[in-house]
């Protein structure tokens, strides 16, 4: 049994079992999402990560969901994106279309993946103006809060250090503010050239997800969702700054990810 609480003001916490049962329900809450993103605007645009997020969605492509998803009608975006090669080994892309997209109906127009032919800072201007277009479009919601698009929903993983999509700390990207996608040659984690979404788009979007699983992630985990004494107060710790100004935040994690948080040692 997963034990769920909602933090005053850093989203809804579900610490679960196992990873089967994080899956699950991981998966269950995206097949709701996009059934009611479809039912509200006709399309459901999802912006994936890399890491072990990936295999955690692997059951999308089993019974019940790969009959239940109405996959013409997903757009699939990237919150980041290794500058490499989509064959490469390295790549978001190929790590997403291998586990999960070769094997549902997504049409390959509506994945919206970067040039790989081009510099770092190329591909964020084009990705960028690849999701302005579709904004005009109408396809990716505005939103009415922001200058920034509105993405159904966002799922994020998280480094032990804390990094969302290739929002690292103390990296100059987490302060963009005017751009929605930026770029990097100089990630802490290799590879170096990368392009991410800024927090401002993160945080505009319609639902946000960050799943964390492991003992390695239980201090960044603390750090992201706890009143902090002055002593740990961090800023910059990208995940902390995760927070959507008018949608759903919902952090999915194990008990070894969860074990350092407020909630979890009180229920023990
Ligand atoms: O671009 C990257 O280097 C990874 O995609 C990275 O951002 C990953 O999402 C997190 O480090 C969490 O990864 P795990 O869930 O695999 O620990």
């Amino acid at each position: 049994m997963a034990l769920t609480w909602t933090h005053k003001d850093r989203g809804e916490i579900r610490v679960h079992e196992n990873l089967e049962e994080l899956s699950i329900d991981l998966v269950d809450y995206i097949a709701e999402i996009s059934e009611a993103s479809i039912k509200e605007h006709g399309v459901f645009c999802i912006v994936l990560s890399g890491g072990s997020l990936i295999n955690l969605m692997g059951k999308l492509v089993e019974p019940p969901y790969n009959k239940i998803v109405d996959w013409a009608k997903w757009y699939v975006f990237w919150a980041d994106e290794r500058v490499v090669g989509k064959n490469h080994d390295d790549s978001n892309y190929k790590l997403a279309k291998e586990t999960l997209l070769s094997k549902v109906n997504v049409f390959p127009r509506h994945i919206c993946s970067i040039n790989d032919t081009v510099s770092a800072e190329d591909a964020a201007t084009e990705y960028e103006f690849a999701i302005r277009q579709m904004v005009k479009t109408r396809t990716v919601i505005a939103s009415e809060n922001s200058d920034c698009p509105r993405f159904d929903l966002i799922l994020l993983g998280m480094g032990s250090d804390g990094h969302v999509a290739s929002l690292f700390p103390n990296h100059p990207a987490l302060e963009v503010k005017d751009d929605w996608v930026t770029f990097l040659t100089d990630s802490p984690k290799p590879p170096p050239e990368r392009i991410t979404f800024t927090l401002p788009v993160i945080n505009s979007a319609a639902s946000v997800v960050v799943v964390a699983t492991g003992e390695s992630k239980a201090n960044a985990v603390h750090l992201a969702i706890d009143d902090l004494t002055s002593l740990e107060t961090s800023p910059s710790l990208p995940a902390r700054l995760v927070q959507p100004s008018s949608g759903n935040l919902i952090w999915f994690m194990d008990k070894p990810a969860g074990s350092k948080l407020d909630g979890f040692k009180f229920s023990e």
